[in-house]
């Protein structure tokens, strides 16, 4: 699988400094009683250590911000996850909303950190105004996490929000275990399940976003001191160039990498783009399944379409899109597409990187919104899609909404969404119930074939007969000795060929 972790600027930096990150770490962070904390605001660096030290902790943070291991170079994908089977401690921050709120938001991150192959032991949360902008929960509460990690033997905290590169050093400083943020969870789940070149391409392009704007805030606060110690000092421990710091170099590669994969991705997206002109330029409707992860996208997509779309109850099991072709119940063709699951606050670096993916869903004809009405909020789930919606200009396509798992749901919270969203239905795309009825309802919503036409086709046109079932939509056919009498509605390509054989409609 290629991913960012496939960079190695861990191995470069040990050769140029000839320090273990691992072990030299607390020595660049200084003395462990001193307040670092006293500092205060995201990505001010510790002014007690030199430029290079400086430099070297935050490399050595980026890649733990990013979930990078720093030696991982020559160990199999098998041997990697087996050692990525964390023992977690979950934090979160509760700034508004009920305890239900609060505690679904933990539940979701338990089941992201499970996704990702971790051990859920224990989760905590602080009810506060705003993340403490040091140590994300407040100070002394993390006195209490230090605790729960030690007693419960965690290797791992992950926060449920993104952290500053500061707080997550701060809290790795103070908890003596890795750190990560919601992100980079979210991040190293699509790197598992990035199947496709294209998806893999996408994933390694947000996780190098991620980590781009890490560089970038500290990167500010080198170049603030750019004019004093830098210059002072000569260049300090990282071996770098006059004027250029290791992060200066690492942030040009990371561009350069950047840079190759976006060509690959508009290369990949030009063969996407030039399929879905196709069936444009042939007028054939495009529905779009999207929703919350896990709602049952995929599994709606099978039963709709008879599709072997991957099922799996694993968030974000689908990243790539699946695409079928099927038809109305008259013998229409439209298209149907299955596209990866949205989450809430859906890291921004994946929005982007997977903008192509998505435009399947901002230039169909319909969106089939999916939301699981088993779930314990899925109000709060179709209000986080349509902000995904509204970030890629989905908003504007017609939507339907499809509410799933009425075998499992409860009654009253049905009969709550029904009211809430009228242009819905409910199903099960387990049991098979009320797709009938979604059917007819996705039928009703493609765009209608424009031109009308009123032709008598010779027998031998029976190519024509055959393209009108699937293309356009035949409102009457009647036999004659010269032909058949067809009358209906086509699209203006076909509505071409037709001319040659129109005749006036016959009188009502
Ligand atoms: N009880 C019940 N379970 C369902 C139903 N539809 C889907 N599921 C289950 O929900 C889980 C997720 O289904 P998928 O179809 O993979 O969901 P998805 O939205 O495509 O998931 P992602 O690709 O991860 O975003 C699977 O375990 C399905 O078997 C349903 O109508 N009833």
């Amino acid at each position: 699988m290629t991913n960012a972790r496939d960079i190695n600027l861990d191995a470069e930096l040990a050769e140029t400094t000839g320090w273990d990150l691992d072990d030299d770490l607390d020595t660049c962070d200084g003395d462990e009683d001193s307040d670092d904390f006293q500092s205060g605001y995201a990505g001010e660096p510790d002014p007690e250590l030199t430029t290079g030290e400086q430099d070297l902790a935050e490399r050595y943070l980026l890649r733990r911000v990013a979930g990078l291991s720093t030696e991982l170079e020559d160990i199999s994908e098998v041997e990697y996850r087996q050692l990525r089977l964390e023992r977690v401690v979950l934090v979160g921050v509760w700034t508004s909303g009920s305890v239900e709120d609060a505690e679904n938001s933990m539940a979701e991150l338990a089941l992201l950190a499970e996704t990702a192959g971790s051990e859920v032991l224990d989760a905590i949360y602080q009810r506060r105004n705003k993340p403490d902008p040091a140590t994300f929960i407040g100070r002394g509460k993390v006195d209490g996490l230090r605790e729960i990690v030690a007693a419960s033997g965690a290797d791992t905290v992950i926060c449920d929000g993104e952290l500053a590169p500061s707080q997550l050093r701060n809290l790795e400083d103070r908890l003596k275990v890795k750190v990560v943020d919601r992100t980079a969870l979210i991040l190293d789940i699509f790197a598992q399940h990035a199947k496709s070149k294209e998806g893999q391409a996408q994933v390694e392009l947000a996780q190098l976003n991620y980590m781009k704007q890490r560089l970038r805030g500290w990167g500010g606060n080198l170049s603030r001191q750019a004019g004093g110690r830098v210059g002072a000092d000569g260049g300090g421990i990282g071996g770098r160039g006059p004027g250029e710091t290791k992060i200066e170099t690492d942030r040009r590669r990371i561009n350069t990498k950047i840079a190759k994969l976006r060509r690959e991705l508009t290369a990949m997206k030009g063969t996407r783009a030039t399929k879905r002109q196709e069936r444009r330029r042939h007028q054939v409707p495009s529905v779009a399944i999207a929703g919350y992860t896990n709602a049952g996208k995929s599994s709606l997509l099978n039963r709709l379409t008879g599709a072997g779309a991957l099922v799996d109850d694993s968030l974000f099991a689908t990243l790539d899109p699946t695409t079928r072709r099927t038809h109305t119940s008259d013998g229409r063709v439209f298209t149907m597409t299955d596209t990866v699951g949205f989450v809430r606050h859906l890291p921004h670096q994946i929005v982007e990187a997977f903008r192509s993916t998505l435009e399947e869903v901002s230039d169909s004809d319909l969106v089939v919104h999916v939301v699981d009405g088993s779930h314990p909020d899925p109000e709060g789930q179709l209000g986080a899609v349509r902000e995904v919606f509204a970030e890629i200009g989905a908003d504007k396509v017609p939507e339907l909404v499809v509410i799933n798992k009425a075998d499992v749901a409860d009654p009253l919270v049905l009969a709550r969404l029904r009211q809430r969203e009228p242009h819905s239905v409910v199903v099960s795309a387990r049991t098979g119930e009320g797709i009938d009825e979604a059917l007819r309802m996705i039928e009703g919503e493609l765009p209608r074939p424009g031109v009308e036409f009123t032709a008598l086709l010779p027998y031998e046109r029976g190519d024509l007969i055959d393209r009108l079932h699937h293309e356009g939509e035949i409102d009457s056919q009647e036999h004659t000795g010269d032909g058949t009498v067809v009358r209906g509605r086509a699209h203006e390509d076909l509505a071409g060929e037709l001319a040659q054989y129109a005749v006036a409609p016959a009188a009502d």
